[in-house]
C-alpha cells in the first residue's frame, strides 16, 4: 500500500494554520510541515526579504515547488501559506488530499495578524482594507479546494483540533 495522502491545512493569514497544524499532527501522531518554513529554509531568508528582493512571482514559484515536494513525500499534516492555493498547479495537486479550510472573520483575523511587517502582503498603506479584500477574494478559492471547512472565530486552537479530528473521521467513513 502507498503512503496515505497528507492532510493539508489552508486558510488566510491569521486563520491559525501554523498554530493548529502542529497540534493536529501531535493529536494524530504524525509529522508536521509548514510550507512557509520550508521556503525560508530553502531560501535562507525570511519571507518578507524574499518578497522585497525577488518579488512575489518568485516567491510563488518557490512556494509551488516546495508544496509539490511536500505533497509527494510528506506523510502527515502540511500547513500551506495563505496564498498557496491560488496557484493552479497546487490546486490540481491537492485533489485526493483531505484539505482543511480554516475560516476566520475579519475582526478576529485582524486581531490575530496584528498587521505586522512580517506579512509582506499586509505591509502596505491600508493593511485593514487589504486584509478585508484578501478575505473576500480568496473565500471561494479556499472553499473550492477544501474538503472540510472549520470556523475558527471564538474557538481555541484545541477546540479547532477537536472539530477537525471529528470531521476527518466523518470524511473517512464516506
Ligand atoms: N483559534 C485561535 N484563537 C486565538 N488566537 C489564535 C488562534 N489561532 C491562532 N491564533 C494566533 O493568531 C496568530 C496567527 O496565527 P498563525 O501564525 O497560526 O496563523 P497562520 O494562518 O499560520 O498565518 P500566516 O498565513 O500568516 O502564516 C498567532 O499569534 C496565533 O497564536
Ligand atoms: O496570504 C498570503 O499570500 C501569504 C501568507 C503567508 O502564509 C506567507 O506565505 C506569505 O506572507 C504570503
Ligand atoms: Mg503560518
Amino acid at each position: 500500500m502507498g503512503k496515505p495522502p497528507c492532510i493539508v491545512i489552508a486558510g488566510p493569514p491569521g486563520s491559525g494554520k501554523s498554530t493548529v497544524g502542529p497540534l493536529l499532527a501531535k493529536r494524530l501522531g504524525v509529522p508536521f510541515r509548514d510550507s512557509d518554513d520550508d521556503i525560508v529554509a530553502r531560501a535562507g531568508r525570511p519571507i518578507a526579504e524574499i518578497f522585497a528582493d525577488d518579488g512575489e512571482p518568485a516567491f510563488r514559484a518557490l512556494e509551488e515547488e516546495v508544496i509539490a515536494e511536500a505533497l509527494a513525500e510528506h506523510d502527515g499534516v502540511l500547513s500551506v501559506g495563505g496564498g498557496a492555493v491560488l496557484a493552479e498547479g497546487t490546486q490540481k495537486r491537492l485533489v485526493g488530499h483531505p484539505v482543511v479550510f480554516l475560516n476566520v472573520g475579519f475582526a478576529a483575523g485582524v486581531q490575530r495578524v496584528g498587521l505586522s511587517t512580517a506579512r509582506p502582503l499586509l505591509a502596505g498603506v491600508n493593511p485593514r482594507a487589504t486584509y478585508r479584500s484578501l478575505l473576500e477574494a480568496r473565500l471561494p478559492v479556499y472553499r473550492a479546494v477544501a474538503t472540510i471547512e472549520v470556523a475558527t472565530d471564538d474557538r481555541t486552537p484545541a477546540e479547532i483540533v477537536d472539530a477537525i479530528a471529528r470531521e476527518l473521521a466523518l470524511e473517512g467513513t464516506q
